[in-house]
């Protein structure tokens, strides 16, 4: 047998980056050879085994046949007269189709060096359409590599996008789909996964709510760059620019729906768009099956965003109320990633990057002087159950009426 080192550790060698894992093709071996060899298999069914002891994944070279929509439809040929060439014409890009052998040795047949040079992601044949989630695969990609000057080539973006109207991404599983979306969301620019999978027509496919943003007016003065989809892209390159975490990013993807619903009588204003936008955020995050830290986040920022804009305006029961629905004493970091989301947004807009946001200090601030209200005496005086509740209610009111008329310094 034949071992070859392949795929995203070859293409980040040749591009002087660091690799982060190694996965390997095996010409010549039946799987009886490789469990003999102590080769773990990670599924019966699978042509895939596992490194006794690197754990990594050594896969026999195969070629794959659709049998079927969507993941489960595969069924695999591998057998020991499956040559490299044979295997690699069926990965899905240039770049990700190079080998190296055991000497160091680059095998390229599909052009991946020339690809790699051009900054192009390029489709290796017409087997990239055998698996849709290279259509989110490729947008990911583009995230990745685009501060190195990548794009998508135009005859790939072509193929994506008669996969996308094929209806094939909604056979996609929910699980598969988000490995993809999260890892997107925390490239370097999350904004190019969106614009591309909105290039090819899939963001229409799969995230409609937000592809309706595009071309939505707002009005100029708040949002310079005026289309709504532009305002959440240049959101998404703040969130990368300030390495939010996935949370945030999450949330400030789908913070602005509601501004799809706005009728058009209404445009540029969107009055109401916070409210407005709750169930599709809650639609996206089921459909997704996003994790429980970020669909709260993004429910929250979707509903309260315009409450952190004008937090220097709020009363004291408001910014009270405000601090309740977050449960600020029990969860301080969610409040902190809800501010982070929100600086975001406003940072989020042409021309208006750099300005200052002196409502997140403020609100941390605010968050602080009332969790600094203490329990303790109130017990002391025997407060009890819903009394104990309205008490601390009442202490944490007036710390925050003290915190304002303090200039907003605890
Ligand atoms: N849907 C897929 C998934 C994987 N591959 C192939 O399998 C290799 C390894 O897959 P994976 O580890 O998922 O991606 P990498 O390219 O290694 O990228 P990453 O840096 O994200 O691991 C890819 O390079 C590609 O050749 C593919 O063709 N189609
Ligand atoms: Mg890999």
């Amino acid at each position: 047998m034949q071992i070859y080192r392949v795929g995203g550790a070859v293409r980040d060698r040749l591009l002087g980056r660091e690799a982060t894992e190694n996965d390997w093709v095996v010409v010549g071996a039946t799987p009886e050879e490789m469990q003999a060899q102590g080769f773990r298999p990670v599924g019966a069914d699978f042509p895939v085994f596992l490194h006794p002891q690197s754990g990594e994944e050594y896969a026999l070279a195969r070629t794959e046949r659709k049998s079927g929509r969507g993941y489960g439809g595969f069924t695999f040929h591998a057998s020991p007269d499956v040559t490299l060439e044979q295997d690699l014409i069926r990965r899905d890009l240039t770049v990700n189709a190079m080998a190296e052998d055991g000497q160091g040795g680059l095998i390229d047949p599909y052009g991946g060096q020339r690809d790699l040079q051009a900054r192009l992601l390029r489709h290796v044949s017409p087997a990239f359409a055998e698996d849709p989630l290279r259509v989110l695969r490729v947008a990911r990609f583009a995230a990745r590599y685009a501060p190195l000057g990548f794009t998508v080539a135009e005859e790939t973006l072509e193929l994506m996008r008669q996969i996308a109207e094929s209806g094939e991404l909604d056979a996609l599983t929910p699980e598969r789909s988000w490995k993809e979306i999260s890892r997107a969301l925390m490239e370097p620019r999350p904004d190019q996964f969106i614009q591309v999978l909105r290039d090819c027509g899939a963001l229409a496919a799969w995230l409609p709510e937000l592809d309706k943003l595009f071309g939505v007016p707002q009005p100029a003065k708040h949002h310079p760059e005026v289309d709504a989809g532009a305002h959440v892209l240049a959101v998404l390159r703040q969130c990368a620019e300030h390495d939010q975490p996935l949370t945030v990013r999450w949330a400030c993807l789908l913070h602005d729906l509601g501004k799809g619903l706005t009728p058009e009588e209404d445009w540029p204003q969107h009055i109401a768009h916070e409210k407005r936008g709750l169930k599709l955020i809650k639609a996206v995050n089921e459909r997704c099956k996003a994790p429980r830290d970020c669909q709260e986040l993004a429910l929250l920022v979707g509903e309260y965003h315009t409450h952190a804009h004008r937090a220097l305006e709020l009363r004291a029961t408001t910014l009270l109320e405000l601090l309740q629905s977050f449960d600020v004493y029990r969860r301080p970091q969610r409040f902190e990633e809800f501010v982070s989301a929100c600086e975001m947004d406003a940072r989020g807009r042409a021309g208006l990057e750099q300005r200052d946001y002196p409502q997140a200090a403020y609100l941390l601030g605010a968050a602080a002087a009332a969790r600094a209200v203490a329990v303790q005496p109130l017990l002391e005086k025997g407060f009890k159950g819903a009394e104990l509740g309205e008490a601390l209610k009442g202490e944490r009111l007036k710390a925050l009426k003290a915190y304002k008329e303090g200039g907003g310094k605890a």
